[in-house]
């Protein structure tokens, strides 16, 4: 299979991610299929698209009318034979092995076997993913970065029986999307969240600790390395839940060092789970 005959992209989450994705596949002329397991879900997705399509209309980066095109692209739904015609599916539900491989194994009997099932996943294994298919050479991780209609990088990630085929395809797939993409190996984390996970978790520590109030940690590590959001902040984009479940598999796959912070652990147990519960380390309305 080639770029050239990808037109439709199944995309499993309409959560924070797979709404992105959906957006960007849609707004570079692709159509899209969103599935969520509740319409609400599905909603709130489709909101979100508007919003940030809103938002790209008032800085001046697209018109009207490819407002109305990229929406016109979009089908929500919550029924997953609406993927059946796909030519490629990205998964983007919550960060748990055992509804990935559900999802995966649903996937396998829905579409085409020739379909490439790629996982956004942020931590877990492609390999373990893909062992819930009988097509392991056309299972990859394509990990978008938060938020997916801004940032330019994406992160392939190559499993254990991962083909050169579908390596290929999704780098054209991201390049075609205006993106920018570099390889990993399928290691707990890959280069991204391996690194990044437990800098979040430091500043989590620093903050519970005493060593400076929240904002002076965020402001310390912004002003002080360059980063353009210190470690608070970004948690609370990324959803606390989902930075909880990333350190978990960390911890278990590569040791202590990984574990995640107790305060982490307290907010999510508490229903705060930054930007898109309203609460986080930080308020938002
Ligand atoms: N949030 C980030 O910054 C970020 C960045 C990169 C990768 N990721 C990864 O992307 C994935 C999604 O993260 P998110 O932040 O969008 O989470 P989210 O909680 O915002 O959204 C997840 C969505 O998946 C839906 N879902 C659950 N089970 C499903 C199923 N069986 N079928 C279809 N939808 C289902 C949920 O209802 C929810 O709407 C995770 O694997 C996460 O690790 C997240």
């Amino acid at each position: 299979m080639t770029i050239e005959s990808v037109e439709r992209i199944g995309v499993i989450g309409a959560g924070t991610m797979g709404n992105g994705i959906a957006q960007v596949c849609a707004l570079n002329g692709y159509e899209v299929v969103m599935r969520d397991i509740e319409d609400e879900f599905v909603e709130n997705g489709i909101e979100a698209i508007d919003d940030s399509l809103g938002r790209f209309v008032s800085k001046g980066r697209i018109d009207e009318s490819e407002v109305e095109a990229t929406k016109g692209r979009i089908t929500g739904t919550t029924d997953l034979d609406d993927l059946a015609d796909c030519e490629l599916v990205i998964e983007a539900a919550v960060e748990k092995m055992e509804v990935k491989q559900e999802i995966f194994a649903d996937l396998e009997t829905v579409t085409d076997e020739d379909v490439i099932l790629a996982t956004n996943t942020s931590t877990l294994s492609i390999t373990t993913i893909a062992s819930a298919t009988d097509r392991e050479e056309r299972v990859v991780g394509l990990h978008f970065m938060n938020p997916v209609p801004i940032m330019e990088g994406v992160e392939v990630v190559v499993g254990e029986k991962t083909g050169a085929e579908t390596i290929d395809l999704v780098h054209a797939l991201a390049t075609d999307l205006g993106k920018t993409t570099w390889e990993s190996d399928d290691k707990p984390g890959f280069v991204t969240n391996r690194i990044l996970m437990p800098w979040i978790n430091e500043g989590i520590r620093a903050y519970d600790e005493g060593v400076a109030s929240k904002e002076d940690i965020d402001t310390g590590m912004e002003l002080g390395t360059n980063v353009p959001m210190g470690p608070l902040t970004l948690a609370d984009h990324i959803g606390l839940d989902i930075c909880l479940d990333a350190s978990e598999t960390l911890s278990e796959e590569l040791g202590d060092r990984y574990k995640p912070a107790y305060l982490l652990k307290r907010k999510v147990d508490a229903g705060d789970l930054g930007k898109k519960s309203g609460a986080g380390f930080y308020e938002y309305d």
